[in-house]
């Protein structure tokens, strides 16, 4: 059985919606994801979004594209970033891993070539936001090879769609919250909830949500009906507050901590 299922099974009997980071790999290096890894799960993160830096990110907003800028000084690539993943496992880190990557860094690096690296690190899931509808069928083929579940995104104007999309979901589904780019927001269009509770009646997959969640009031409103929360830029951009603190060996306990702290405010 997949981590995942395990994981969104064993929520599910608790009656909790899992607690989703997203976090870009090597921002600031690759060490201290690591660490941060550690700091997300110790704060009650249930599944970790392990982002891949990329060069050009249609749909990240500024927080998270500065995190990728700042990863991309240290030349981290997708095969760095499966490395973390692997390290994480090794070094005792439970949470399930789900690959957020654009697709041309997967096609660079050539499908056997990705499947076999993926597998090994024991990777959960894989999110491609831009994987083109033709070359879905034979990735989700050699995903479901490598016990990797392929997440599907949907969006309130993916409409018709939305039920071709969840029919071969694996693992969740990932709604998005709102159009455009991810980033914090205030508020969210009316309607959201709506368009959540449609995907869920749809599917016995766990739907998770994500894009503008940045505040623990946020974070409980979508976890009583959806079965998992992502947040993304609010914590990216604790990392970039922390930058400082978690530059000098002096400092950097303190650093994690206040993101440790910000995380485990998110845990509802
Ligand atoms: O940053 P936010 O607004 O909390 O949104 C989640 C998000 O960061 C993550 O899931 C994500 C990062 N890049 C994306 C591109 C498309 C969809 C989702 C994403």
């Amino acid at each position: 059985m997949n981590l995942m299922d395990q994981t969104f099974a064993q929520l599910r009997k608790e009656g909790k919606a899992a607690l989703m980071p997203f976090i870009t790999v090597g921002d600031p290096d690759v060490e201290t994801t690591l660490e941060i890894l550690r700091e997300v799960e110790l704060a009650g993160a249930n599944i970790v979004e392990l982002g891949v830096p990329y060069s050009d990110p249609l749909a990240d907003g500024p927080v998270i594209q500065r995190a990728s800028e700042r990863a991309l000084t240290h030349h981290v690539t997708i095969e760095t970033c499966i490395e973390v993943a692997r390290l994480a496992r090794d070094s005792g880190i439970q949470m399930p891993i789900v690959l957020f990557t654009y697709f041309n860094p997967v096609l660079q690096t050539g499908f056997e070539r990705f499947f076999q690296l993926v597998q090994k690190a024991g990777i959960s899931g894989l999110i491609i936001p831009d994987l083109p509808y033709e070359e879905s069928e034979e990735i989700l083929h050699l995903a479901d090879e490598a016990n990797v579940h392929l997440v599907p995104l949907v969006a309130p104007t993916s409409n018709e769609r939305i039920h071709r999309i969840v029919s071969r979901a694996r693992g969740f589904i990932y709604c998005v919250s709102s159009l455009g780019v991810t980033g914090e927001r205030a508020s969210f269009a009316q309607g959201v909830d709506d368009f959540i509770k449609t995907v869920k009646e749809g599917t016995d997959l766990p739907v998770a949500v994500g894009f503008g969640i940045s505040s623990r009031e946020q974070a409980q409103h979508f976890a009583e009906f959806c079965d998992g929360v992502v947040v993304g830029s609010a914590i990216v951009r604790k990392i970039e507050e922390a930058l400082p603190l978690l530059q000098s060996e002096a400092t950097k306990e303190q650093g994690l901590l206040q993101i440790r702290d910000f995380v485990a405010k998110l845990r509802v």
